[in-house]
């Protein structure tokens, strides 16, 4: 017997602030917790295990809101904000088939520009930071920095990332007053960034931290992984292949993090690819851990790296 289709509910396009806040307002009164899962469009199955978390988080009824926005603040000038993939239409069949989707958030921008007349707060010869800061005059000028967790593992190599995303989610949750708000560990970093706004912000909200969602032979689901060429994806698969190493190493008893972490580099070398960073942290500070910190025992969940896709 043919399985029954699933539902396909077309979610409420809302592309203006004041009315993405009325309409969770509205969903409020009706007795719906509202929920958000952020993302930057080119939507895979990863992002949809984000909202599988999101209705499997909440006990009673909930309104699932996806926003898609590709927030310049988090790129620098000489990242790929320009050449970031999208397809609109695609992800909104994506979030229809899903059948909880109850609205898409996708504002042109949510940023208030400076005119061209007035100088740049990063002065009139340019020196923007990220690929905002080209505005001047009374253009957005507050910032949420979440000072130690943003520095080091990405933010070593991407020093204003962390500063965009803290800001930029701080804004959709004003926006759309979520009760929960999910995100990935693949960016796991940036979902301890956002706990950690969150505590000390006070903002009412559940964070929800999704685990990573891979294909078969073991690659991270990445919306930049469509730029990989053939070649480059079979690299990259060095990175999932070491890291299970490295966990077998682990449980298996070893704690020289240093040797841990040289075979992690060693795998990914050899493979053609090039390493950031490789470190090995605990899941909450993001601190070192083994030979210069604590005990090892938090490896298998806390590893922390970069190459593509986690
Ligand atoms: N494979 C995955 N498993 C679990 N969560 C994921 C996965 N990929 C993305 N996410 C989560 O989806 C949310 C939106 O991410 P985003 O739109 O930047 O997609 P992405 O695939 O991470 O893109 P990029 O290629 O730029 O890293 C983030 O919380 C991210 O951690
Ligand atoms: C959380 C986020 C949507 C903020 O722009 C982005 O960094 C992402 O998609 O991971
Ligand atoms: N999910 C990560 C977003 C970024 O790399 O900008």
């Amino acid at each position: 017997m043919a399985a029954a289709a699933a539902a396909v509910h077309e979610p409420e396009v809302i592309r203006d602030k004041a009315a993405m806040r009325a309409w969770s307002r509205r969903r409020r009164a009706e007795g719906k917790a509202v929920a958000l899962v952020p993302t930057m469009g080119f939507l895979h199955e990863g992002h949809l295990s984000l909202i599988s978390a999101a209705v499997a988080a909440s006990a009673g009824p909930i309104a699932v809101v996806v926003s898609i926005y590709v927030n310049p603040s988090q790129f620098a000038p000489t990242e790929d904000l320009a050449t970031y993939p999208s397809d609109f239409a695609g992800d909104l069949r994506k979030l229809a088939a899903t059948g909880v989707v109850a609205a898409v958030f996708c504002p042109p921008d949510l940023y208030v520009r400076g005119s061209a007349d007035r100088p740049s707060a990063a002065g009139a010869s340019g020196g923007a930071v990220s690929c905002l800061e080209d505005a001047g005059g009374h253009a957005h000028e507050t910032w949420i920095r979440v000072e130690r967790l943003e520095k080091g593992l990405c933010g070593s190599s991407r020093p204003v990332f962390f500063r965009g995303v803290a800001t930029v989610v701080a804004k959709l949750f004003n926006i759309v007053e979520p009760d929960v708000a999910v995100f990935g560990k693949k960016d796991y970093q940036q979902w301890r960034v956002i706990c950690r706004m969150v505590r000390d912000l006070d903002f009412a909200i559940q964070i929800v931290g999704s685990e990573v969602v891979r294909e078969a032979d073991g690659l991270a689901m990445s919306s930049r992984n469509v730029n990989l060429s053939e070649e480059d994806r079979k690299k990259a698969l060095s990175i999932s292949r070491s890291l299970v190493d490295a966990r077998t190493a682990a449980l298996s008893g070893s704690n020289r993090s240093q040797e841990i972490k040289d075979q992690i580099v060693r795998t990914i070398t050899e493979a053609g690819g090039q390493v950031d960073y490789v470190e090995i942290v605990g899941q909450g500070k993001l601190g070192a851990c083994g030979e210069d910190g604590p005990p090892l025992c938090n490896l298998c969940r806390g590893l922390v790296w970069k190459g593509q896709a986690n």
